[in-house]
C-alpha cells in the first residue's frame, strides 16, 4: 500500500498573507520589498475577485457595450454606421484578453520574483500565530486575513434549485442571454444590465428597495432614467421571494404592494450583495473573533481577540471596494511596519459605478450630512449643461453637487459622463483639509467636463461676490486712482 499522506514543510515568516486578491497582494508585495520573510496563500486565482470576476471582467464588458452603444449614438453627430452585432465568443475572448494583459502583475511568478513563498492552496489557523494547508505549516509573527467576499445567495424559495448566475459565472457563460433577471439594483446589477442591454438582451432588474440605494438619490434617480430610456426594465420596491424555471426558462415571483408579480425571462442574475469569505479559515483555532460583517477589527484593520492578526479588504468587514483593499494593505503597513497610527477611516472613501452616466460619490451625501450637521450644511451644484466640452460631446446629463460645512468639504456627488475621473480632485481636496475656496483657486483647462468642480465650487460664492456688499465695495475702490 502507498502512503497517501502529503509531506508537509515548515515555514517561518514575519508574514503570512491569506489571500491573494487586492489587499492581500498589496501586503505582501509591500512586506516582501521591505526585505520581509513572507508566506502567501491563495486557494484560487491569483488576483482574485476583481482581476478574475469583478472589476476587471465587468468594466472590460461595459466598454465593449459602450462601443455597440456609439455605433447606436452616431446618428445624431450625423454619422450612419450599421445596427450593432454581438458576437459573444468574440466578446469573452475580448475580456479574456483584458484579464490576461493585466495578470501578470498579480501572477505567482511576480511575487516568487519578489520573494514571496506562495502556496496554491486553502490556509487554516492550527492555532493563533500558525497557518496550514495540505502541503505546509506556518509560523508566522503577523497574519494577514485578505480572503474577501463572494455572492450572497439569499434565501429565497426555489432559488437552490433554479440555474443561475453570479459574478463568478456570468462573464464566460456559454450563451448570450436572451432575456437576463437580476436580483439586486446595486452597483452590479445596475452596470451589469445597461451593458448587457447594450449588447442586445432584454434586461430586467428587480430591486426590493431603491436602486443605487447607496447614493445621492436625485443622482441616482438621473442613472436610473437613463438605464430605462436605454431599455432597462428596473422594477425597484420588488422584493423577489420565489424563483422556479431551468436553463431558458426562467420565472421569479416578486411582492410589490402587498400583490406578486411574475417575471419571466431566460437567465438569472443574482447580485444581492456579498458575504464575506471566512469559510474553512478555522477562525476559532486562530482565536481570531468575528460576526456575519466579517473579521471583527476595529479602525486599526486588527483583531482584538489576536493581536498577530490584521483583516484587509472585503474581509474585514467594510466597504467592498479594491481601492479600499489596497488602502487597507497601506493602513497595515504603516502601522505595522511604520508604527504609524494611520486609521482606516482616515480619509474619505470614494465609490464610483461605471453606469452611462457614472454616478460618484465621495465622504456625506447631502441627506447625510444634514441629518448629522443640520443648517450648518450647504449644496452647491453645477450642471452638465453648462459645460462647454459636455456640450461639444452632445453628453449633457447630469451635476456636480458639492456638499459643504463651514468653507470645507464634507462629500460630494456627480452623475455624468466621466465622473469617476472627475471625482478625483474631490478627493484630493477633502483628503488633504483644502477649503471649497482652493477649488476656485486654479487655472482649469478649457474645455474639459473636470472644469464643473470649479464652477461648482465658484457658484458657493456667487451670491457673496456678486451681492450688494461686493458691489458696494468694488463701488468704494474705484474711487482710489
Ligand atoms: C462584479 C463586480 C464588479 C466590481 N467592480 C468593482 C469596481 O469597479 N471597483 C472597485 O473598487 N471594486 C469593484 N468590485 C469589488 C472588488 O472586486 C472587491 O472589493 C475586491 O476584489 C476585494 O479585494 P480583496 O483582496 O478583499 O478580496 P478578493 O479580491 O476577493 O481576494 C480574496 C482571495 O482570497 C482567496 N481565499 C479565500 N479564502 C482563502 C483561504 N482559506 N485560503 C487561501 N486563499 C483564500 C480567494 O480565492 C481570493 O482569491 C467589484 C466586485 C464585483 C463582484
Ligand atoms: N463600481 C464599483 O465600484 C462596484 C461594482 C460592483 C460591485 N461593487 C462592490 O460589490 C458590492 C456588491 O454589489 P451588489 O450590487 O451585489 O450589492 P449591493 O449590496 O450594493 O446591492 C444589492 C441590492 O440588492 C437588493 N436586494 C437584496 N435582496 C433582494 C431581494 N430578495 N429582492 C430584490 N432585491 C434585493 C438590495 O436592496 C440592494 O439594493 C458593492 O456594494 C460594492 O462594494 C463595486
Amino acid at each position: 500500500m502507498h502512503d497517501t499522506k502529503l509531506q508537509v514543510t515548515d515555514h517561518k515568516a514575519d508574514l503570512v498573507v491569506i489571500g491573494a486578491g487586492s489587499g492581500g497582494l498589496s501586503a505582501a508585495a509591500g512586506a516582501a520589498m521591505f526585505g520581509l520573510k513572507v508566506v502567501l496563500y491563495e486557494k484560487g486565482e491569483m488576483g482574485g475577485d476583481c482581476l478574475n470576476y469583478g472589476c476587471v471582467p465587468s468594466k472590460a464588458l461595459i466598454s465593449v457595450a459602450k462601443a455597440a452603444q456609439s455605433a447606436r449614438d452616431a446618428g445624431k453627430y450625423g454619422v450612419t454606421l450599421g445596427a450593432p452585432a454581438t458576437d459573444w465568443e468574440a466578446v469573452k475572448a475580448y475580456v479574456s484578453q483584458v484579464i490576461e494583459t493585466i495578470a501578470p502583475v498579480d501572477s505567482q511568478e511576480r511575487f516568487e520574483g519578489l520573494g514571496v513563498t506562495v502556496i496554491r492552496e486553502a490556509a487554516r489557523f492550527a492555532d493563533p500565530d500558525t497557518i496550514v494547508s495540505a502541503t505546509s505549516r506556518t509560523r508566522a509573527r503577523r497574519i494577514v486575513i485578505a480572503t474577501g467576499s463572494t455572492a450572497f445567495i439569499p434565501p429565497i424559495e426555489g432559488l437552490a434549485a433554479t440555474p443561475y448566475l453570479t459574478n463568478e459565472t456570468i462573464f464566460s457563460m456559454p450563451d448570450f442571454p436572451e432575456h437576463l433577471v437580476i436580483l439586486g439594483g446595486g452597483p452590479i446589477g445596475m452596470e451589469l444590465a445597461q451593458a448587457f442591454t447594450r449588447l442586445g438582451a432584454k434586461t430586467t432588474i428587480i430591486e426590493m428597495g431603491r436602486a443605487l440605494g447607496k447614493s445621492d438619490p436625485d443622482h441616482a434617480a438621473v442613472a436610473l432614467g437613463a438605464l430605462r430610456a436605454e431599455g432597462v426594465t428596473v422594477l425597484e420596491g420588488h422584493k423577489a421571494v420565489r424563483v422556479s424555471g431551468e436553463g431558458g426558462r426562467i420565472k421569479v415571483h416578486a411582492e410589490h404592494e402587498g400583490a406578486e408579480k411574475l417575471i419571466e425571462g431566460s437567465h438569472l442574475l443574482v447580485a444581492v450583495g456579498r458575504r464575506t469569505m471566512l469559510d474553512g479559515l478555522d477562525l476559532e483555532a486562530g482565536k481570531v473573533d468575528f460576526d456575519r460583517k466579517g473579521v471583527v477589527v476595529g479602525d486599526n484593520l486588527r483583531s482584538g481577540s489576536n493581536s498577530r492578526v490584521w483583516a484587509l479588504g472585503d474581509a474585514a468587514g467594510r466597504e467592498q471596494f479594491t481601492h479600499v483593499a489596497g488602502w487597507h494593505a497601506s493602513v497595515f503597513s504603516r502601522r505595522a511596519f511604520f508604527k504609524q497610527r494611520t486609521k482606516a477611516d482616515s480619509l474619505p472613501i470614494p465609490a464610483v459605478t461605471y453606469t452611462s452616466p457614472e454616478v460618484a460619490q465621495i465622504g456625506l451625501m447631502e441627506a447625510e450630512a444634514r441629518e448629522q450637521h443640520g443648517d450648518s450644511i450647504a449644496t452647491s451644484s453645477f450642471p452638465f449643461h453648462d459645460n462647454d466640452r459636455a456640450v461639444a460631446e452632445g453628453k449633457t446629463l447630469g451635476e456636480a453637487k458639492l456638499v459643504i460645512r463651514k468653507g470645507k468639504l464634507v462629500g460630494a456627488s456627480i452623475v455624468g459622463e466621466g465622473a469617476g475621473d472627475i471625482i478625483q480632485i474631490l478627493a484630493v481636496a477633502m483628503s488633504n483639509g483644502l477649503k471649497v475656496q482652493d477649488l476656485t483657486n486654479f487655472i482649469s483647462p478649457y474645455p474639459t467636463r473636470s472644469e464643473i468642480v470649479k464652477r461648482a465650487a465658484s457658484a458657493h460664492f456667487t451670491e457673496a461676490l456678486f451681492g450688494k456688499t461686493a458691489k458696494r465695495l468694488v463701488g468704494l475702490l474705484q474711487r482710489i486712482p
